[in-house]
């Protein structure tokens, strides 16, 4: 039960952190990279080897031009849960550059930045839970308890 969560800098790390809090509030294991599909092929592809040896799922967090998840998704099979990174273009370029996957290599698309993030792991937690009734549990106590928060907010 482990999660990859790798980033194309490490400027990326507020993005990372946010991701990061989920994973540890549910007890998933986790590992940290920092590669760039641009910058350093070779050990971008050093890391999808291992996440396809050793993990069940990768969040891959980049900004600008974005190649890295998809680079990541076509040396692995297993899950990949794309992140954008907000920059000049208000991470609009990450975002598409992420979503436009072409045909055969898929990653999935969240929304740009932290709140992304925390929704990727959560994905990411979800896929896990799918094996493990513990987790999903969990899952479904952090919604029970969110919903009674907002029930106390209206006094009902
Ligand atoms: N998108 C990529 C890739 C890649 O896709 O290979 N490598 C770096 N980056 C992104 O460049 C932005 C700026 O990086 P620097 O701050 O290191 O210049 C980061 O958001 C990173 O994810």
């Amino acid at each position: 039960m482990k999660v990859a969560i790798v980033a194309g800098s490490k400027s990326d790390e507020e993005i990372m952190n946010a991701a990061r809090e989920v994973l540890d509030e549910f007890g998933v294991t986790h590992k940290e990279f920092i590669a760039s599909a641009h910058r350093s092929p070779n050990l971008t592809k050093e890391v999808a080897q291992i996440i396809e040896d050793e993990f069940d799922v990768a969040i891959v967090i980049a900004g600008l031009s974005a190649a890295l998840p998809g680079v990541i998704a076509a040396y692995t099979n297993k899950p990949v849960l794309g992140v954008p990174v907000a920059s000049d273009l208000m991470g609009l370029d990450a975002l598409f550059s992420i979503a436009q996957m072409p045909r055969g290599i898929p990653v999935a698309t969240f929304g740009i930045g932290k709140k992304g993030a925390k929704n990727a792991a959560l994905f990411a937690i979800r896929i896990l839970s799918l094996k493990n009734p513990t987790l999903l549990e969990r899952l479904k106590d952090k919604a029970r308890s969110e919903e009674e928060e907002l029930r106390k907010l209206n006094d009902m």
